[in-house]
């Protein structure tokens, strides 16, 4: 299915942004990603999306999800991901005095997935601990792949159908440009 390269292993990105320009961030964060050692396969649409969480006041979010080649290890990845959202002046990181949970940002990137094994350690959980209770996320995942499954089995197209409806995702634009 994919043109992996030696050590690579498929992965899956969530990008969000509720602040400015929210197309520009997540073309910019998906631009960035090569200069990180990630590739980028394939990108959904975009949806905008109504905020969950613990913050329901705050500005609808533009989602999107992408489809990555990298032969990073998880932890390396998610300093990747983190990266790429420092490029574009998010500072504010758990611990920092700034920093709360499920704020407006300017650009979100979170690691979903990544190969066929789970992994998890004080800074990372994979896959990612709401993966399957986000319609945000599972949304633009199963456009990428109808039959995307956990490393359990889950499959997560079975998730989406039990979840409520009445978070609202919905399907503005097409997919980011690649890069390169
Ligand atoms: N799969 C993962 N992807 C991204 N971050 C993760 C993951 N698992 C654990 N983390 C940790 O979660 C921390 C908080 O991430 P972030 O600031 O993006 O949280 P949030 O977006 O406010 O909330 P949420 O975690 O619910 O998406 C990160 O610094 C990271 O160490
Ligand atoms: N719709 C939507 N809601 C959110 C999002 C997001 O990306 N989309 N990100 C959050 C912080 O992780 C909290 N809430």
């Amino acid at each position: 299915m994919t043109d992996l390269r030696p050590g690579e292993q498929v992965g899956y990105l969530g990008l969000g942004s509720n602040i400015g320009d929210r197309r520009a961030a997540l073309q910019r964060a998906v631009d960035a990603l090569p200069r990180h050692g990630v590739r980028v396969l394939a990108s959904s649409a975009l949806y905008d999306t109504d905020p969950v969480g613990e913050i329901l006041d705050q500005p609808s979010f533009l989602n999107a999800c992408v489809r990555i080649a990298t032969a990073l290890a998880p932890e390396e990845l998610l300093r990747a991901c983190k990266a790429v959202e420092r490029d574009q002046g998010r500072t504010a990181v758990p611990g920092d005095p700034g920093y709360v949970r499920h704020a407006p940002r300017a650009i979100d990137v979170d690691l979903l997935l990544l190969g066929e094994a789970p992994y998890r350690s004080e800074r990372l959980t994979l896959p990612h601990a709401q993966v399957t209770e986000r319609r945000f996320v599972l949304v633009p995942l199963l456009e990428l792949q109808l039959d995307l499954a956990l490393p359990d089995g889950t499959r997560l197209a079975d998730r989406l159908a039990e979840l409520p409806l009445d978070e609202g995702v919905r399907r503005v634009q097409d997919p980011l440009d690649l890069p390169g």
